[in-house]
C-alpha cells in the first residue's frame, strides 16, 4: 500500500518517517516542537507532528497509539487514549500527550512520542431490523457474564 506523506517540518528530513524493524506495526511520531514542554503532572498538551498523511481510500484508518516505554515508565499516554485519523483528513497528525503520572515529564523536540498504526476499515450499510436471529450462543450477555476463569 502506498500512502501520501507531507513532511511540513524540515527537521524531519534528517529523521524521515519509518518503521523501527521490518516487523514494526507502529510508525514512530515525533515531537515537532521548537523547544523542550514541561508536561506537570495530569497535564496534557497538543503536539505536533511535522506531517501529514493523506489515506484517502476509506478501507484504511489510521490509530495514533502510546509508546509502551513511555506510557508504562513515565505514563506518557494520549489525552484522547486513542487518535483515529480518518482517510479523509489532510491535516498534521496532531498527538494529545497526556501525562497521567505523579511525576513532571520533560518532552524534548523530535522526541519519538507515539506511534502510528495503519488499520483496515469496513463502513458496513445497516440492515435495520426488530430481532436478531436467535443462533447466537451470547446472546445479550456481557459484562463478565462467562465468567472469570
Ligand atoms: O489524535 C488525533 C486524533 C485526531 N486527529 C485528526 C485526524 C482525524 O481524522 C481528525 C478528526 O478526529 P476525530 O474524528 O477523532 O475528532 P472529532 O472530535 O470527531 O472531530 P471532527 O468533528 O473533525 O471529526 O483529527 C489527529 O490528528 N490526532
Ligand atoms: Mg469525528
Amino acid at each position: 500500500m502506498n500512502v501520501d506523506l507531507k513532511i511540513l517540518d524540515a527537521r524531519l528530513r534528517e529523521n524521515m518517517p519509518a518503521y523501527a524493524t521490518p516487523g514494526s506495526a507502529g510508525l514512530d511520531l515525533r515531537a515537532c516542537i521548537d523547544a523542550p514542554i514541561t508536561l506537570e503532572p495530569g497535564q496534557w498538551q497538543l503536539i505536533p507532528t511535522g506531517m501529514a498523511i493523506y489515506l484517502k481510500d476509506p478501507g484504511y484508518a489510521a490509530m495514533i497509539l502510546p509508546r509502551s516505554g513511555l506510557g508504562h515508565k513515565h505514563g506518557i499516554v494520549l489525552g484522547n487514549l486513542v487518535g483515529l485519523i480518518d482517510s479523509d483528513y489532510q491535516g498534521q497528525l496532531m498527538v494529545s500527550a497526556w501525562n497521567r503520572s505523579p511525576t513532571a515529564f520533560t518532552l524534548q523536540p523530535m522526541d519519538r512520542l507515539a506511534q502510528l498504526v495503519v488499520v483496515p476499515v469496513v463502513q458496513p450499510t445497516f440492515n435495520l431490523v426488530d430481532e436478531f436471529e436467535a443462533v447466537s450462543e451470547r446472546g445479550e450477555g456481557g459484562y463478565g457474564s462467562t465468567g472469570k476463569q
